[in-house]
């Protein structure tokens, strides 16, 4: 019976562990582990001095060896013998029967096949990346944070990689588990995501109360929503992917002199934020601009391709956030006022992404798996596809329209979402995230307004330096910020 995830294990570290005793395989015999332990289950359920027995010696052989066996753990030795026959039985039984079972779709209740991963695992030729490393090398064997550098002082990003001619992406962006996942698990189209008509604001009260009760079951059941009737014209929202294109698109020693990782520049442009961080790179270059703080930039601060059409985008997602940000707090129940009271919206950090063509799309993400880490979220797409929202553990494609996310007591959701690299492109979006300021002593926590006995807050009141300091801690991986804070 194994009793740990071996996936989870850090193979490179227990090998060199190994290799460090410079004793061998002789070495761990001489050092006792001679056989496979063999616990007795017999009374496991019984006296808790028996029990207590028990479970010291599950957690020392799963400490020691990972793995033992159990005996009188309740199976009758027929039943066994039975079960084994009846597995040898179907390998030998007439092929063209076996035939019907084998598959290599997971949702099927019953699937046969041979070597799961037979069609994803990746041959050490496959890995050989395009920066020059030795053909053969195991892939968690490379000096990663040196090609991750190599890349990052190029200055030039993925579109940099993909205008040098590449047909292969180099190891760094490969995310084993991407490659790994069941096809199945790639989209569904079964769902689509709710969508909010505006609109309803501006008519009778009934039609106001209908869309504030749509709006709570949409950040409550998914954490996501699309808008339409939003008040900023296509006119401006089509500028806006056109200004963050020719950002990317323009001359690379211009761009050059915006790329940084210096968190206190109000301009950056830079590829992955969390370069140095993250298991695998994505496949993604982005411009980012602090548009609204303490202490915002200067227009002339920003590149000059798309300096006007940031500032009038900014201006018009502020307003549309405000509306947001009040219905939201209808949605929880509280005064309209309370999320911009809060410094919901005292800080927006806007980051137009731009994804180039991506010549192995099977073994990297655009985007990988995330939730963000603000309040809300207003993102706009062009119409290239490829972002997918996490709803009932199926992966959803939202098709092309501006959305919002949102983080609370868990009472709404953050959702979680990720893009999709494409062999076509580029893709651009620009994300509008906002949140409350990170200078300053308020603590921020559950709305008290909200906590009853029935509602105990789940989170302690925290700093947002600290909570976006543990965010930032770790490259992007799905869990958020938050769960450290648990009470
Ligand atoms: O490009 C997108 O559609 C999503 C980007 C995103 O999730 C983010 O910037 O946090
Ligand atoms: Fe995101």
């Amino acid at each position: 019976m194994e009793t740990v995830n071996m996936a989870g294990y850090n193979r490179t570290s227990e090998l060199k562990a190994f290799d460090d005793t410079k004793s061998g395989v002789k070495g761990l015999v001489d050092g006792g582990i001679t056989s496979i332990p063999v616990i007795d289950l017999e009374g496991v359920k019984g006296d808790p001095t028996t029990r207590k027995e028990i479970v010291d010696k599950v957690g020392d052989a799963s400490r020691k060896l990972r793995f033992f066996q159990v005996i009188n753990q309740g199976i009758p030795v027929s039943v066994l013998e039975e079960m084994k026959d009846a597995v040898r039985r179907f390998y030998e039984q007439d092929v063209e029967v076996k035939k019907q079972y084998y598959t290599r779709d997971y949702t099927k209740p019953v699937v046969y096949n041979s070597n799961f991963d037979l069609l994803t695992t990746l041959t050490n030729s496959d890995n050989i990346n395009t920066m020059g490393s030795k053909t053969g090398e195991l892939q968690a064997d490379y000096d990663r944070q040196s090609e991750v550098k190599a890349f990052d002082d190029t200055k030039a990003g993925v579109k940099g990689l993909v205008d040098s001619g590449i047909t292969k992406i180099p190891r760094i962006f490969i995310d084993q588990d991407f490659v790994l996942e069941k096809p199945s698990d790639s989209s569904n189209s079964q769902f689509s995501v709710p969508t909010m008509d505006l609109q309803a604001i501006k008519e009778d009260s009934t039609r106001r109360a209908e869309l504030i009760k749509q709006v709570e079951s949409a950040c409550a059941d998914w954490g996501f929503f699309q808008v339409i009737n939003h008040g900023i014209p296509a006119s401006v929202l089509d500028e806006m992917i056109d200004g963050i294109r020719k950002f990317h698109e323009q001359d690379t020693e211009i761009k050059k002199g915006f790329y940084t990782r210096d968190p206190s520049r109000k301009v950056l442009y830079l590829s992955n934020y969390d370069l140095f961080k993250s298991k695998a790179a994505n496949w993604r270059d982005s411009l980012g601009c602090v548009m609204v703080c303490d202490n915002p930039l200067q227009p002339a601060d920003l590149p000059q391709v798309c300096r006007d059409i940031v500032m009038d985008y900014t201006k018009q997602v502020m307003t549309l956030s405000f509306t947001l940000l009040e219905l939201l707090s209808e949605a929880l129940g509280v005064n309209p006022g309370c999320l911009k009271d809060m410094g919901c919206a005292d800080l927006m950090f806007l980051m137009g992404h731009y994804y180039p063509p991506c010549p192995q799309p099977e073994l990297t993400m655009a985007t990988t798996n995330h939730k963000d880490s603000n309040i809300i979220t207003v993102l706009l797409q062009d119409q290239m596809g490829g972002l997918q929202v996490l709803h009932q553990n199926q992966w959803v494609d939202v098709p092309c329209r501006p959305g919002a996310l949102l983080i609370s007591n868990d009472k709404f959701k953050s959702v979680n979402h990720r893009v999709l690299a494409k062999r076509t492109g580029p893709r651009i979006s620009v994300a509008c995230f906002l949140r409350m300021s990170e200078n300053g002593s308020r603590l921020y926590g559950p709305i008290k307004d909200l906590l009853s006995e029935n509602n105990p807050p789940i989170y302690r009141d925290i700093l947002i330096k600290d909570y976006l300091s543990e965010y930032y801690s770790k490259g992007l991986d799905g869990t958020g910020g938050l769960p450290n804070f648990k009470l």
